[in-house]
Parts: C-alpha cells; structure tokens; sequence
C-alpha cells in the first residue's frame, strides 16, 4: 500500500556499489518516488565520507525517511546516519553482499521489486529493530568514539581479510577479496582473546570472534544463522583455532549455517561485549571500525527499518 500523503524522502546513493553494477538503481528509485508526488533530495557524493556529511544535513532537517543505494556499506552509513532518532532507513539493496537487505526481507538482485517494496513499505509504519553501538578509539586521533550496525561485526580472521583486501590496489573487482583470504590463509594464526560476555570473562584463543545482530554477512555467508533483529540479543560467534585444512572444510558450511554442529563452533547470546586482542581492525557492515579493543552494547529498537515485521518468533 503506498504512502497516501507526499513524504519528503532523502536518497543516498552509492555510484560505486557492486563495482559500478547497479549504478542506475539510484536514478531509478529517485524517479519512482518522484513520480508518485514525494519530495526527493537525491544525494550522490564522490566519496563516502562527503555523502556521510550530506547525509547529516539532510537528516538534521527530519525528512520522513532516508532510503540509502548500494550494499551494506550503505546500511552502514545509514545506520550512523538515522540510529535513536525517528527517520525510518529504507534499502534498496545493489551491493555485492546486500546481507541487511536479505535479513529484511527486501528483494535482491531485482530492483523493481525492490523499488515496489519500498514504495509499499513508505505506507506502512517502519519496522522496529536493534542496533549495536561500537565504543572503541578514532583511529586517526586514538580520541573515544561510538559507530552504530545493524548487520555484523568482525573480529576475527575475516576482518583481517577484509583489512588486506582494502590494503590491495590490485585486482579491482571480487577477485580482491580471494586474493585477501589466500594471503591471510598462508599466515593464519590463533588469535589470543580477551572476551568479557555481559560482564563474565574469558581468556581464549580463537579463529575469529563475530558478533550478529542479523544472520549473514558477505553475500549469505550465515556466520550467525539464529541471530534476530529485535530480540535485544547478540549472537556472538566464537570459532577456536583452525589448521587452514580445517578451516577449508568448515568454512562452506557457513553458507547453510551448518557450520554451527563442528564442535569447535560455539555461539553465545550477550547484551554487552568486550573484545580485546593485538593486531586485529574490526569491520562492522563491511566497513572499518577500528582496531580492537571495542566494547559492544546492544541498543534494543534503536532502528527504524522501511521493512515488513517479520513472522519470526522472537522467544
Ligand atoms: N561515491 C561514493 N559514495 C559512497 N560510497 C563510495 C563512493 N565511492 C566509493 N565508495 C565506497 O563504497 C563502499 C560501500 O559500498 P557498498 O557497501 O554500498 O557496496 P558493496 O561493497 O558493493 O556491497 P556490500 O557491502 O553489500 O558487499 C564504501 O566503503 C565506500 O568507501
């Protein structure tokens, strides 16, 4: 049921996502809201942090809703843009992951369905979710500050890839991030952790430590397949070490979530998480936080999603 009256509408569009793919996805939603009578500011910036600086002074002036275009990266950017305040966060999901997209619910990888259901969804009211608020150091200024996600944060073996993907100039498109994993398989090592679980320590080596609010992350890969979006909860995802002949075996198994029956697997449910270890660069909806140590607090309702409630039990 679309909106009956004029909405004012902030689109923040991502040129860039998927490589270049779905650069006309952006102009299409303008044209489309634009046509059904709402008050579009349509926001494309040559770079993320110039569109984060548009994207706050267009939701300083409390639009109806702000739909970001692109992949998690935007969710991303949306999430620190809209988290505790009322402006709902539409998707139109035309990243490569598109991992918040697909735990909503929203069409992947058919943009007028996707533009349809956010037009249906601006009818309805937003569906509420949680958020996670990073405290963790500014890189550049070790001053403390918070970053918001809404999908999953890394902290393990696979921020590692990710931090030597965005290291890499060559090869550009998704081939960067197998290269990535081939490096950082070589010199894969266990990590030594300081986890602090809702004020309960532990002290452990692991693989990689993950922390979900949604279930999946890089493209369907269902780190945490339990995980849910309004239940107050984490799921934190604790792999202990593998040799790389093991980690080859378990990691397909992450595209079913199968991955959680290896003994070696564990999930636990926290409110608050602490995670300390050397050397690794958390990434949270594919983009950087900062290096560990972070502390994770879970913001029950903190995001308003243009998405429909989900039929999921939440006990
Ligand atoms: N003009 C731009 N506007 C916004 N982001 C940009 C721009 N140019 C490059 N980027 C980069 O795009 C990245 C976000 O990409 P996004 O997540 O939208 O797509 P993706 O990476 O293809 O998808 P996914 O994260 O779902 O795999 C950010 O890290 C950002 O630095």
């Amino acid at each position: 049921m679309p909106a009956k009256k004029p909405l004012s509408i902030v689109v923040a569009i991502n040129p860039t996502a998927s490589f270049g793919k779905g650069r006309e996805v952006g102009p299409a939603v303008v044209a489309t809201l634009r046509a059904l009578g709402h008050e579009v500011t349509s926001l494309t910036e040559p770079d993320f942090e110039q569109l984060v600086a548009a994207g706050r002074r267009a939701v300083a002036a409390k639009p109806d809703a702000l739909v970001v275009v692109g992949g998690d990266g935007m969710v991303s950017l949306g999430t620190n843009l809209v988290a505790k305040t009322r402006v709902p966060l539409g998707i139109v999901p035309s990243g490569t992951g598109n991992d918040m997209a697909r735990g909503l619910g929203i069409p992947i990888g058919n943009t007028e369905a996707a533009i349809e259901y956010l037009v249906d969804a601006l009818g309805r009211p937003p569906r509420i979710i949680d958020a996670g608020l990073v405290h963790h150091e500014n890189d550049e200024t070790g001053e403390p500050t918070t970053t918001w996600f809404a999908c999953v944060l890394s902290a393990g073996f696979d921020a590692i890839v990710n931090e030597r993907a965005n290291i890499l100039r060559h090869p550009k498109g998704p081939s960067r991030y197998l290269l990535a994993l081939g490096i950082e398989l070589v010199k894969l090592r266990p990590i030594r952790y300081r986890l602090v679980l809702d004020g309960v320590e532990t002290v452990t080596e692991a693989a990689l430590v993950s922390v979900g609010n949604n279930i999946s992350l890089g493209g369907g890969m269902k780190v945490t397949p339990n995980a849910i979006l309004d239940d107050g909860l984490f799921d934190v995802l604790v792999v202990q070490p593998l040799s790389r002949t093991a980690f080859l075996r378990v990691f397909p198994r992450v595209f079913k979530g199968e991955h959680l029956s290896d003994p070696r697997v564990a999930v636990h449910r926290a409110r608050r998480v602490v995670i300390e270890a050397e050397g690794v660069v958390a990434y949270a909806d594919g983009e950087r936080v900062g290096p560990l140590p972070i502390d994770i607090e879970m913001m029950p309702g903190a995001l308003r999603v243009l998405a429909a409630e989900s039929t999921e039990s939440t006990v």
